[in-house]
């Protein structure tokens, strides 16, 4: 049963014993057209409190975006996040592992925001150890900013590599991804013990779900496009990620 009413089946509607592992554009919030544009629906950060709490704090957003962005859009105290697609992290207790920038990343940096502002509709971000040029409002130039990405990329030698999502290129740090992030927070309390749930839409979900699946958890692809995925449900759309979020917490 997928696309009405209750189309979360692939998601469990009881908590207990749980570590939840939750991906943030395009799963828990609607695509929007920029980045900055996203809109948190009044109740997920409260959803999200409650359901940490429930979990003993055993919930983590598993993010592309920074700790510092998921923090502004959330608001949320002592949540244990990974951000930049899971090369940094803050555990529940407040412990953080962040990337420092090379000079040559910090090259690419100036490079990428003078050449997107001569390029009408592509959205330069910034995101500390990250950066990414977004095409979703100039769709024609995607060719375009993969070209200015790769010879962005170029000279970054170490440390770096280019990611391809939603409609967007990023220069991201190489290393450890989402699969890490969920292996390494189920290391420790207090996630260990729990049930792993992965969800999430995109590329870089696919190590988490990897992962998930990997330790006998459930892993959850939002979107009823046909594209392969290693996750073992499938969801509509974030609104049916928010519905359960909220009837689990409940
Ligand atoms: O891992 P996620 O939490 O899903 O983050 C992935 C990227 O999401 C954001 O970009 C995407 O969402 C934007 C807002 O809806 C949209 O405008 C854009 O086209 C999408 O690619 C975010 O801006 C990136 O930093 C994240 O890596
Ligand atoms: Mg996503």
């Amino acid at each position: 049963m997928h696309g009405h009413g209750r189309s979360s089946c692939s998601l469990p509607e009881d908590a207990f014993g749980l570590a939840l592992f939750l991906d943030i554009d395009g799963t828990l919030l609607d695509i929007a057209q920029t980045p900055e544009a996203v809109v948190v629906p009044p109740g997920l950060p409260e959803s999200l409190k409650r359901l940490a709490e429930r979990l003993e704090g055993a919930l983590a957003l598993i993010t592309g975006r920074s700790i510092g962005t998921v923090d502004a859009l959330f608001r949320l105290p002592a949540t244990a996040v990974s951000g930049l697609h899971g090369a940094e992290w803050r555990g529940a207790d407040g412990r953080t592992a962040t990337i420092a920038t090379t000079e040559a990343f910090e090259l690419a940096r100036r490079h990428l925001r003078r050449q997107t502002a001569d390029m009408p509709g592509v959205v330069f971000e910034d995101k500390g150890a990250a950066i990414a040029a977004h095409y979703r409002l100039a769709p024609e130039r995607e060719a375009q900013v993969r070209e200015l990405m790769e010879a962005i990329a170029g000279p970054v030698v170490d440390g770096w590599e280019l990611q391809e999502g939603k409609q967007v290129v990023e220069l991201r740090p190489r290393g450890r991804d989402k699969g890490d992030a969920l292996v390494f927070f189920m290391s420790e309390t207090p996630f260990r013990g729990r049930r792993p749930v992965a969800v999430g839409d995109d590329v870089t979900d696919e190590a988490m779900f990897a992962a998930a699946n990997r330790l006998d958890g459930l892993s959850v692809r939002v979107g009823l496009d046909g594209r392969q995925s290693l996750a073992r449900g499938r969801v509509r759309a974030p609104s049916d990620v928010r519905d359960w979020l909220a009837r689990i917490s409940a």
